[in-house]
């Protein structure tokens, strides 16, 4: 199995000031990257996290200002990280944000898909071998609402399963040869974030509310910050490009990319 290594690498983590961005910036300095800029909206919390780090691990962390909503600011930033670390080995697309209501539902799609694929395609435009570039990874951050149905959260499901198919299709034969670029696509189950706090006011329409709370109250485990942080890491070090896994229940990760394989095949054959 091949095994990819952080060493020396420079990583850029959308949404790092807090949450799993956080706990992804941390964890990869400790496995000897070389620098980690951390780009989020939230301007005190990303100065703070970096500062932390920093005094943690010898000046490694930048924290840019950046609404990944907003093409200007993600242009102004990824120059930034390229102007002060000259190279970006490692991007991940991790800023999310679920907010199904009715005036929050555009800049939750712009922030969930819109500002991914434009990381992506920046990346892979500055990673790409086949014009220069050194290769690299590229990670994308859905969820296992990509892989369910549920009446109350259409717009976050329906942005994270644009995040999953966006990176399947993007990765095929024979993106990792003529590139250099692995793509690889995280969901992760609920876990224990500020993303899950007031969630009564997430859904497209109060009646949802209700449902939503009652079923997070009842069903769900969610799993500890360190264990998402711990399936991402493994996920990096083992990942095949193109391939997609399932962070859940406090459980190690599982590669869950012949199955995807498998749905789509079966309505690929729809068309024959
Ligand atoms: N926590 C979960 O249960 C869960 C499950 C599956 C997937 N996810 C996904 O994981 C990712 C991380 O979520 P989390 O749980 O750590 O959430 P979180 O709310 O704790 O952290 C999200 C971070 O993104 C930042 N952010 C929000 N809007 C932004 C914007 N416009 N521009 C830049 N940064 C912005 C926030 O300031 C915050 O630092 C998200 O993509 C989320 O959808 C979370
Ligand atoms: C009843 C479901 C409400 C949500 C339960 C859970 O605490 C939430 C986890 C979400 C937080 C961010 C996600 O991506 C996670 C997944 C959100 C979508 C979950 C759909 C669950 C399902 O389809 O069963």
């Amino acid at each position: 199995m091949a095994q990819w290594d952080a060493t020396d690498k420079t990583f850029l983590i959308t949404g790092g000031a807090s949450g799993m961005g956080a706990g992804f910036a941390e964890s990869f300095l400790r496995h000897g990257a070389k620098n980690v800029a951390i780009l989020d909206i939230a301007e005190e919390l990303g100065k703070a996290t970096a500062e932390r780090l920093n005094k943690a691990h010898g000046d490694k962390a930048l924290f840019i200002k950046c609404d990944v909503s907003k093409e200007e600011d993600i242009t102004s930033a990824f120059d930034s990280v390229l102007a002060q670390f000259k190279q970006i080995d490692v991007i991940i697309n991790n800023a999310g944000v679920m907010m199904d209501a009715p005036d929050m539902w555009r800049t939750a799609t712009d922030v969930n898909y819109q500002g991914l694929v434009s990381f992506t395609l920046k990346g892979v435009q500055h990673m790409r071998k086949d014009e220069g570039g050194a290769g690299g990874t590229i990670i994308n951050i859905s969820s296992i609402a990509a892989l369910t149905r549920v009446s109350f959260l259409p717009i976050y499901k329906g942005s994270k399963l644009a995040v999953l198919h966006f990176s399947q299709c993007l990765a095929l034969d024979p993106f990792y040869e003529d590139t250099g670029i692995r793509v690889l696509t995280m969901c992760f189950g609920a876990t224990d974030t500020a993303i899950l706090q007031n969630l009564e006011t997430r859904t497209y329409h109060p009646k949802q509310a209700k449902i939503l709370v009652k079923a997070v109250a009842t069903n769900y485990i969610c799993q500890k910050v360190e264990s998402a942080v711990i399936a991402l890491v493994e996920m990096f070090k083992i990942g095949a490009p193109g391939s997609i896994w399932l962070s859940v229940d406090n459980k190690p990760v599982r590669e869950i990319t012949l199955a995807i394989d498998r749905a789509f095949t079966d309505f690929e054959n729809l068309l024959k």
